[in-house]
């Protein structure tokens, strides 16, 4: 599917990053027909929240199943190849060569996308730095693509700062994906490289993932609205 046919609905995902699987299935409930794109993470996953992905699928709703595998190559690929059976629409793994070189095997043929996660929207250059890398944010979000494209994989997750320039170096052929998706007046919390939703759309990311300001919002239906409406006019 290029960006242009990917349904402005379908553009919203929203991180189910909930205690557990029946907080989840009350959330999604609430949500009702305002969301068709979940995210599960490692709240969920590891809080029994696995069979949800072929639940969620079997009634029409998408899965982005945000693991973020790193491991060697080989328990990599095997690990990809047991998750292509769970019905999910992406899988991230970290976007280091030998791990993504195993998920593009992993996958196979499997209608399963695998996504590489750049720079983690949390960090910005001096969290980098800290943490022992030369490059800063964006010349390795930079390079980190480059390679995801050799390897044949499917789509990146960046921040949106990174959007515009990830578009030059892998065209339409690669999924763009991103978290650090605040509408105005949300709180930040822990993200560092943030951007509206509309901006978001706007700067060309094809999908935005959002998860406190809107599970954690009073009215989390009112709060998908707003955003899809967001995203609607960016698109118009
Ligand atoms: O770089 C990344 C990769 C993944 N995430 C995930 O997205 C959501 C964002 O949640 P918010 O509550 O909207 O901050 C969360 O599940 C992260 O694990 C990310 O934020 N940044």
């Amino acid at each position: 599917m290029t960006p242009a046919e990917i349904a402005p609905k379908d553009r919203l995902i929203v991180a189910l990053d909930l205690p557990s699987v029946d907080a989840a299935e009350a959330m999604i409930a609430r949500l009702g027909d305002s969301v068709t794109f979940y995210k599960i993470g490692y709240r969920l996953a590891y809080a029994g929240g696995l069979p949800l992905v072929a639940k969620l699928a079997d009634s029409g709703k998408k899965v982005f199943l945000d693991l973020k595998l790193h491991d060697i190559g080989n328990t990599v690929s095997q690990g990809v190849e047991s998750i292509t059976r769970l019905g999910a629409t992406f899988l991230t793994v970290h976007a280091y060569p030998q791990t993504m070189k195993g998920a593009v095997e992993g996958r196979g043929s499997s209608t399963l996308k695998i996504l590489a996660v750049t720079v983690l929207t949390s960090y910005n250059s001096d969290d980098l730095h800290a943490a022992g890398y030369r490059l800063g944010v964006s010349e390795l979000v930079e390079a980190r693509a480059q390679q995801a494209q050799v390897l044949g994989i499917d789509g990146l997750v960046s921040s949106p700062e990174e959007v515009g320039a990830l578009r030059k170096i892998v065209g339409h052929q690669m999924h763009l994906v991103t978290p650090g998706i605040r509408p105005a007046g949300s709180a930040t919390g822990d993200q560092k490289r943030i951007m509206t939703p509309g901006r978001a759309i706007s700067a060309g990311a094809d999908y935005l993932v959002v998860g406190r300001p809107v599970v954690e919002a009073s009215d989390p239906r009112a709060a998908a609205d707003a955003i899809q409406a967001e995203i609607a006019q960016a698109l118009a």
